[in-house]
This record gives C-alpha cells, structure tokens and sequence, in this order.
C-alpha cells in the first residue's frame, strides 16, 4: 500500500461520501466525528480571528453570523456557534430551513438553550463581524434557488469576512461550478481531503484563502475508495522532490546530466528564445543546445554563454527554416527536445520533423499552433517516444476544438486519451493529464505569472528536467507536474520580494534555483 501524505489526495463528493460511508460503518459515531471537525475549525478561526478584549462599558467578543443548511454542513457550523460562544464570541444564528437532518436540528436545539439567537428571516440577523458559512458542503446536489439565493447574494454584499466550511455554498464539489449562486468565501476550510472543485480555476473566486483541515482519516479507507495508485492527485513538495532525482551521483558527468535541444525563436520572437534558455539553464541540465534562426544566433550567445547556439537556416520572414545541425550530430545525440516557444507559424518543417523524431518531445506556444494547422493531431499517437503538450486554454481550444473546457480536469483527460501525449492546460491551476487519465493539479500559483513569456520559461525548465531524469524510471507526468511547481514556487517567492507586479518573466528565471534551496 502507497503511503501518501494526504494532502496529496483529491476526492469527488461521491468518493467523500464513501470514504465517511466506511469510518462510519467502521464504528466511529457520525456525532463524533462531525464533533471533532467543528472543534477543529473553531480553533482555526479563533486563531484567524482572535476574540476582540472586551471594551469599557461596551460588550466583550467580536459578532460572529452562523449561517445553518439542512443537512451536516450545517451541523458542523453548529459545532463551531457553541464552541465559539462559549469562548466568549456573540453568536447569531441564521437558520432558513424548515426540515433539518437530525443531527443538525439536534445540535440546534442544544445552541438555542444555550440562548444563541437563532433567526429564519434575513432581516433579523444583525450585522455581524464575519460569517461562517455552513449552508451546503458537499450534499449540495441541484442549483440554489429563491430566499437561499437571495440571501447568499445579500452577505456577499456585506464585504464581511466569510469562512466557509468544506467548500463555498454553491459550488458544485466536483467542477467548482456555480449551481445558481455562490457564497463568495475569504477562506474555506476543507474538510479531511481536498475536493476536486476547489482545484478547478472557476472556483477560484469563490474560495479565497482555502486550507485543508485534516481530521484523521485513516489511509486504508482512502485507498480502498481511491484505489492504490489514485487517478487525481494535488502536486506537493515531497511528490516533486521525488522526481527531481537530487542528490546528483557524485561520478556524473555532462552527458549523464541530460542533453536538451530547445527549438525556438524567430527575427520577431528573439526573446522567447532566451526565455526559454533561461527556464532550461535553471533545470540544472547537463548540456543544452539551442536551435534558433541563424540572424539571432549571437544575441543567444550573448544570453546563454554555456549553451551550444545552433544557427539554422531562415524563412524570409526570419523563421527557422529547417534544422541544420553541427557536423556528426543527429537528433539521436538528445535526451529530450522542447519545440514551440517564439518560433512563429512560419516554421512549420521543423515541427513535422521533430513529431517524426523518435526523442522525448516537448511542443509548446506555436510549436501547438503549428500542430493545430496541420490537422496532425491524431498522428501524435504514433510517435514511439513520449510527448508532451502544453498548450494554455487557447491554444487547447485550436488543438482540441471538439473538448468542452469547463471541467479541465476531464478537459485535459480527455486530450491525453486522444492522443497518447500528457497534456499540460496552463492556467491559474493548471491541470496535467496523462493517456491513462492519472491526473496532477498544480494548486499552488501566483497571478503574477500571467504575464508574457512566463510559459517560454516554464517550457525551458521542463526540457531540462525531462532530458535529465527521462532514462531513469520516472513517469512523464510526474516530470511535468515537478516543472508545473517548480515555476509557480518561483513566481510566489518572487512575490515575496517584489510584489504581484514585480515578476515579469527574466525575473522568474533568477527566481527559480532558490525554490530548491528552500525545500
Ligand atoms: N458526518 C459528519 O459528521 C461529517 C460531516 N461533514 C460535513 O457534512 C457535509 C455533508 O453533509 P450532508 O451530506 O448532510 O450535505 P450538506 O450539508 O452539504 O447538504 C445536504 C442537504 O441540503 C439539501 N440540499 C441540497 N441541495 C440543495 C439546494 N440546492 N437547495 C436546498 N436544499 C438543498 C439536501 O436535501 C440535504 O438536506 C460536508 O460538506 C461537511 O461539512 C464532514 O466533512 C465531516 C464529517
Ligand atoms: N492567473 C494565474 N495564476 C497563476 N498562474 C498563471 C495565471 N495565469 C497564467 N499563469 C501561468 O503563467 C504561464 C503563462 O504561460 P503562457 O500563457 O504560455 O504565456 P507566454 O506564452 O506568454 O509565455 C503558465 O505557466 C500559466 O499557468
Ligand atoms: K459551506
């Protein structure tokens, strides 16, 4: 049995739904647990939001809303109003349903005695200082409707904070999709493993801060629901580090580190091409040649002292025209090749070349677009070696124009089944596929990535990971899932020191080493 961390793991609600079916059956009381969670969650909050020292003459605690569902999201909230009044908190209840599951209205009754005011009308509820949202968690199963509707939009025109427990009310627990309206959270506490829809980028206004709240679920019962090799993971630092293949043996040599040829570049996209070279010198590869169209060959030179810069041939449009490698080199003396970045649709032979190269082969930016305008797509499933897309959505949109792009995580799944590559969908949670569907997402990023020539850096890191790693025995996902990381790391420790505006994408590259001195 695998013995991942399980932050790690990601679940659908029906997967939730049968994981907490065998603690149960397994004995733990449903009361006890739901107990041990809404505890957990207090703690939490208490230490977001420490109880305000009572004042002279005014009352003690800050005001907490407590918005109450039918069903056991809604107990959990209740949890969390008695254990916040009685650490001094002044709790309001909002409670809307006239039928509650039992546990919930049970746990209602108790609060009441306490004296918590409990209030059905939206009007009632005083103004508060933060709202804990326990409407629907993962039971939330048709589109929000009528007074509900009306008031989740009402407290999200409150501009107060709102903590949401397990997901935000109204999003769909699998896409992330707003069923009618949503609560929009400024944290949501998941509750034991990572639901599928706070991974998917349509969530991503909704779920504010999100962190996992991990109740001890036992690994058995996630493996015997998951299975032993689950298909959809959430990429950490220990998954990375595995791959990565560090320390270096102490006896290695260049060649042993991997060779990357990166084609790239154009009169018009000089700058791509060192992006590119960047990204790739980061990645600690053993050897890297980069071919580019003859006129830029020495602004690369000047960029990248350490590479071999392959001048070839060029279109009149200042395109590479077909490749032209150094006497006594063929595509065969390269562990890995990434292809696309800067190179313009002009070079279209060099592309069908390297499709019909039997080498590891990474196609990015228009290297896709390229592949989209020969209509080829299909023949990838024909190339002996693996291949790698990483398209951003408009690039999939021309490659996959038939995939719906709304679930990207079936998106991506069913790009890689049709054609036997992993597939890479940037974005602010990129989303990686293999042909077999084992899906990695990247959930961990920063907007200040989305700027120009941020993708150019992230195709050189992986080129040099994929070339240094590909003859040992690793999975092709996994080295793109480590470079998906690696360069949203780089971009958060960026942040770090130079705020959201300061990351344009030369900047990432000198970012990118110190994320391993970190780890
Ligand atoms: N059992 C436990 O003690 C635990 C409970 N947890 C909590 O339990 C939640 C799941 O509980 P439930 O299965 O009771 O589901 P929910 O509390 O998410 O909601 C289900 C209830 O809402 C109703 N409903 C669904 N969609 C609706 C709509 N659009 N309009 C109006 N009513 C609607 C359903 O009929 C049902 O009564 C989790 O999200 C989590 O918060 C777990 O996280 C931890 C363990
Ligand atoms: N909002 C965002 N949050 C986090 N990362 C983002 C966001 N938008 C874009 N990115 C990342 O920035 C990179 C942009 O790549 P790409 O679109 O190919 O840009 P370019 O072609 O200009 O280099 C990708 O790695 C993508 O995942
Ligand atoms: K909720």
């Amino acid at each position: 049995m695998l013995h991942l961390k399980t932050t790690q793991f990601v679940v659908t609600a029906a997967q939730m739904r049968d994981i907490e079916g065998r603690i149960f059956a397994a004995g733990m009381p449903v009361a006890a647990l739901m107990e041990k969670v809404g505890r957990l969650i207090s703690v939490c909050l208490q230490s977001i939001i420490p109880l305000r020292p009572p004042f002279q003459g005014g009352l003690g605690g800050s005001n907490v809303g407590i918005l109450v569902g039918p069903g056991h999201n809604g107990g959990d909230a209740l949890v969390v109003a008695r254990e916040l009044h009685f650490q001094g908190y002044q709790v309001w209840i909002y409670q809307p349903f006239t039928k509650l599951k039992e546990l919930t209205s049970q746990h209602l009754q108790y609060a009441q005695s306490l004296g918590i005011p409990c209030f059905q009308e939206l009007a009632e509820l005083p103004s508060c200082d933060f709202l804990i949202d326990g409407l629907f968690g993962f039971g939330l199963e048709r589109e929000i409707t009528g007074n509900i509707a009306e008031a989740i939009n009402h407290f999200n025109d409150w501009n107060k904070p709102i903590f949401s427990i397990d997901i935000p009310s109204g999003l769909h627990t699998d896409t992330g999709e707003v069923l009618g309206t949503a609560i929009k959270a400024n944290y949501t506490f998941c509750l034991g493993l990572w639901k599928q829809g706070l991974l998917q980028e349509q969530a991503l206004e909704y779920i504010g801060k999100a962190e996992l709240i991990d109740f001890d679920i036992p690994l058995a019962d996630i493996h015997a629901i998951l299975g032993e090799f689950p298909k959809i993971k959430r990429i950490t630092k220990t998954t990375v580090f595995d791959t990565l293949s560090l320390p270096l043996p102490p006896t290695t040599h260049k060649y042993k580190s991997g060779h990357l040829l990166l084609i790239c570049g154009s009169k018009r996209y000089a700058g791509g091409a060192i992006l590119t070279g960047l990204g790739a010198r980061a990645s600690g590869v053993g050897m890297l040649s980069i071919a580019v169209p003859e006129s830029i060959k020495p602004l690369l030179v000047s960029h990248l002292p350490e590479a071999l810069i392959i001048g070839c041939p060029e279109t009149e449009t200042g395109a590479i025209s077909h490749l032209q490698l150094p006497p006594k080199t063929d595509l065969s003396s390269f562990n890995a090749i990434a292809c696309g970045p800067g190179l313009t649709t002009d070079a279209t032979p060099i592309v069908e070349q390297v499709i019909n190269s039997e080498i590891p082969l990474i196609l990015d930016a228009d290297g896709l677009n390229i592949l989209a305008q020969l209509g080829t797509v299909p023949t990838l499933r024909k190339r002996k070696k693996p291949t790698i897309l990483t398209p951003h959505t408009g690039e999939f949109h021309r490659l996959f124009p038939d995939i719906e792009v709304k679930d990207r995580v079936k998106a991506v799944q069913t790009a890689a089944s049709q054609t036997g590559a992993v597939v890479l969908l940037k974005g602010a949670r990129t989303a990686i596929s293999n042909p077999q569907g084992v899906v990695w997402i990247n959930s961990e990023s920063t907007p200040a990535l989305a700027r120009g020539g941020s993708g150019d850096v992230l195709t050189g890191l992986m080129g040099g990971i994929l070339a240094r790693v590909v003859n040992k025995q690793v999975n092709i996902e996994d080295v793109v899932a480590a470079a998906s990381w690696w360069h949203s790391q780089g971009g958060i420790l960026a942040v770090k020191e130079r705020t959201e505006l300061g990351v344009d994408a030369f900047t990432l590259t000198e970012y990118l080493m110190r994320v391993l001195c970190d780890m």
